[in-house]
């Protein structure tokens, strides 16, 4: 049954639903972890993105110890995106270990592999952390189901050295049982080509190790919600062992306390316990009750989705039938093994469609975006831009205005603000046509802005009016430029433009005073440009 968990008190934050969640998974909780960390995402709400990361990340894990492979891949994806969207790089390394586990047991191997190696590469840095051990772990795994053992075992023997220089150093056990694991599937594969497994030497010196390891109390998993499994796998890799080295009591022995180990919801492990019991079966040559247990472990194994349990049990299938001389026996299996891979290829030929199409996505939303940057930096632009003439307008001129009057009365920053208007303006539009009017306007703003400092500020106020903000300038060394934009522009050749066209205009000044506004500084100079304006200009 689905409980609902609604969280709003204050302690029950999402972070602490998400907490919850990892310390439930340890205790075998699994619903009660998922219902906590599907909390945690309602609480996201589509707008904490972050969150939302993070619960899902939560949620992929419980799918996975919970056998829910075919969602937990999909979910961890998503999380993976998020995080990578958000540039959490740790937090995308996570969800990708994650994603490439669950890609292996679904048997879709390279996409497990590139989840696995992308991982490993974000989780690389000068002092190792555990998820760097993980990451390793996955891809170990990954490179062994996909058939490379070899890989498989070296990837893993570096999670081992990798949790060895961690500070402090973590418990090399998760990745020495899967090296356990990773063995006895190549003594498998041997002996189906070879007809017998050359040594167990190596497999005994691994499953000795592990055991060392629990019994120094090290023994135990890296991420929550494993702890109940190494009770299964431990016993169960024992087990097997001990039936290919011939030892039937102690087989037993270790396969009995797997199976009382087992959890009362079926996941993986029954299919690997069912494994055991074909191996022994397989061992005493009783061929019905091998056939028996390996329909069993397939069976269960494709209950949890894990394909690729679910292949070896055909793989072995194929192998006993071979033993009892049922070629028409192996020859189906072989074909429905066949079968299988080819639902499981095009399975994952389906996940690279929809991952290309979220990456055409996120790049167009990319470029959206930037699109949207550049936009709103060129509205910006233009907000504070005067149309015709390129120079700063009317809302910009005030805004710096402010800022230098307030420098002004904290800083005693000295400021002088200049008015300039162009003498009979009226008359060139008149005489010359508007637009040759404009083309004055340009000129005079162009002339003002290559006599100034650039700390100074040239701005048209209206119609003919322009004013300069001098900052940091007393009105004495403001004079000094007003001039010199004056005569700047009466010395113009203005003829270039329109024949008879001449171009003169008139400069009020004014300091700042304290307790100036805007309004009183520029009427200041307004006044003081009025003063020096005469009908035909200075
Ligand atoms: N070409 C052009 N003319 C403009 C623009 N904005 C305002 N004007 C004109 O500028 C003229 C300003 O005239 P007035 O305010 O009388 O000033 P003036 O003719 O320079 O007279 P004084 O200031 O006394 O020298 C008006 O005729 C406006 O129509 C513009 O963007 N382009």
């Amino acid at each position: 049954m689905t409980r609902h968990i609604i969280l709003g008190d204050s302690d029950d934050t999402p972070d602490g639903a998400l907490a919850a969640a990892y310390a439930a998974l340890d205790q075998g909780q699994v619903h009660e972890a998922y219902d906590l960390a599907a909390a945690a995402l309602s609480a996201a709400n589509g707008d904490n993105l972050r969150l939302e990361a993070r619960a899902l990340a939560c949620l992929a894990h419980c799918d996975r110890i919970h056998s829910r492979l075919r969602r937990a891949s999909g979910t961890s994806r998503r999380a993976a995106q998020l995080f990578e969207q958000l540039g959490d790089a740790q937090g995308e390394a996570n969800a990708l270990t994650t994603l490439a586990h669950v890609c292996m047991l679904l048997g879709r191997n390279d996409e497990a592999v590139e989840a696995a190696l992308l991982s490993v590469q974000l989780c690389k840095t000068k002092q190792p952390q555990p998820p760097a051990v993980l990451a390793l772990n996955s891809l170990g795994l990954a490179y062994s189901w996909g058939g490379d053992h070899k890989r498989g075992d070296a990837a893993l023997e570096l999670a081992v050295e990798t949790a060895r220089r961690c500070e402090p150093a973590v418990s090399v056990f998760q990745p020495r049982i899967n090296q356990v694991w990773v063995e006895a599937s190549r003594l498998i594969d041997e002996r189906f080509h070879t007809g017998a497994m050359r040594s167990l030497a190596r497999l005994a010196s691994l499953v000795a190790e592990c055991r060392e390891l629990e019994r120094a109390g090290i023994g135990f998993a890296l991420l929550p919600g494993l702890q109940a499994f190494r009770a299964v796998i431990s016993p169960a890799s024992c087990a097997l062992l001990a039936t290919w080295q011939g030892d039937a009591g102690l087989a037993q022995t270790e396969f009995e306390a797997a199976r009382r180990a087992l959890g009362t919801t079926v996941t993986w492990l029954d299919a690997f316990v069912r494994w055991c019991a074909a191996e022994m079966a397989w061992a005493r040559q009783d061929w019905a009750a091998t056939q028996l247990e390996l329909e069993r472990m397939r069976d269960l194994a494709l209950s949890v989705e894990h394909e690729q349990l679910a292949c070896r049990a055909h793989l072995l299938l194929i192998q006993v039938f071979e033993l009892q001389g049922r070629h028409e026996d192996a020859l189906r299996e072989n074909r429905i093994l066949r079968q299988r891979e080819q639902r499981v290829v095009a399975d994952s030929l389906s996940h690279r469609e929809a991952l290309v199409s979220w990456r055409l996505g996120a790049r167009q939303s990319e470029r959206h975006l930037q699109q949207a940057l550049v936009a709103s930096r060129q509205f910006e632009r233009w907000s504070l831009e005067d149309a015709l003439t390129g120079i700063a307008n009317r809302r910009h001129l005030e805004q710096v205005l402010d800022e230098e009057l307030r420098l002004h009365a904290s800083a005693g920053q000295p400021l002088a603000v200049a008015l300039l208007d162009i003498d009979q303006f009226k008359s060139i539009n008149d005489r010359f046509t508007h637009e040759v009017g404009d083309r004055v306007l340009k000129t005079v703003a162009g002339i003002m802005s290559s006599q100034l400092r650039k700390r100074d500020l040239p701005a048209r106020w209206a119609g003919d009016e322009f004013v300069i903000v001098f900052a940091n300038a007393t009105a004495g060394s403001a004079a000094q430029v007003c001039e010199r934009v004056r005569s700047a522009i009466t010395s113009f050749d203005w003829e270039s433009i329109a024949a008879g066209l001449r171009v003169s205009v008139s400069i009020g000044l004014a300091e700042a005073m304290s307790g100036d506004t805007n309004a009183s500084l520029l009427h200041r100079s307004d006044t003081s440009m009025y003063r020096v304006k005469p009908r035909s200009g200075t």
